[in-house]
């Protein structure tokens, strides 16, 4: 699957953002265009889950039933898609388009089924895994998010544990960061980051 062929100009590394439900996924990448304006740009996946309060359609996903995601599948719109917690999730090629477009940073929030299927397209982002500090404490911020029924709750405890195994393996991720303390975290996320921050602002400034 191409993306972008590897003879166009070179724009910034995409960077995948993925780790397990309840992380700090949201939060960190939020605080990162909070403070990077115009550097920035999320890749809008589709989803068929309901969104929840204060979600936004076409800002957090693009909300669409099984139906229409799977036709659009089919017709070969998505670099990748996976099933997840009863529910279909997919990047399609028009949400990564539309940020490299504007040369901004394009950053992805997918599971270890995208990451996976990332890696088979020459996409080439820089991997991230972000991981709670334990079990106990991300099934205490997933409880206190107050997003999840019970049923949900298991099954993304359960694919938690799978997450965690995955991003132990050598090789998958660049950098991998436990987000105990939140400023820390995010500390080291833009760390990683700051090379390619730093060329989308020269890059900006010149044109
Ligand atoms: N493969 C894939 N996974 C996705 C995509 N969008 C979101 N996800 C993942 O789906 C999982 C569930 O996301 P979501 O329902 O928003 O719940 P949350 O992670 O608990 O906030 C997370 O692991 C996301 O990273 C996508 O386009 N592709
Ligand atoms: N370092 C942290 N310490 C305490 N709570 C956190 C921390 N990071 C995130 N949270 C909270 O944990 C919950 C899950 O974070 P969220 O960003 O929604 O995770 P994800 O996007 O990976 O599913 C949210 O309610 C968030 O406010």
């Amino acid at each position: 699957m191409f993306v972008r062929h590897k003879w166009s100009m070179a724009g910034p590394r995409p960077v995948v953002l993925s780790g397990p439900s309840g992380a700090g996924k949201s939060t960190l990448l939020k605080k990162l265009m909070k403070e990077y304006d115009n550097v920035f740009g999320f890749s809008v996946s589709h989803t068929t889950r309901n969104p929840r309060p204060g979600e936004e359609d076409g800002k957090d996903y693009h909300y669409v039933t099984r139906e229409v995601m799977q036709a659009s599948i089919d017709n070969g719109d998505f670099i990748e898609n996976a099933e997840f917690s009863g529910n279909l999730y997919g990047t399609s090629k028009a949400a990564v388009q539309d940020v490299q477009a504007k040369n901004l940073i394009c950053i992805l929030d997918i599971d270890m089924q995208g990451v996976k299927n990332i890696k088979c397209t020459d996409l080439n982002p820089i991997y991230i895994s972000i991981q709670p500090p334990s079990m106990a404490l991300l099934e205490k911020r997933l409880r206190d998010r107050n997003t999840e029924s019970e049923e949900s709750l298991c099954r993304r405890l359960n694919a938690a544990r799978v997450e965690m195994e995955f991003s132990k393996e050598p090789g998958v991720f660049d950098v991998v960061i436990v987000n105990d303390k939140l400023e820390d975290a995010y500390g080291k996320l833009r760390e990683a980051l700051v090379e390619e921050i730093n060329l989308v602002k020269k890059i900006n400034m010149s044109s």
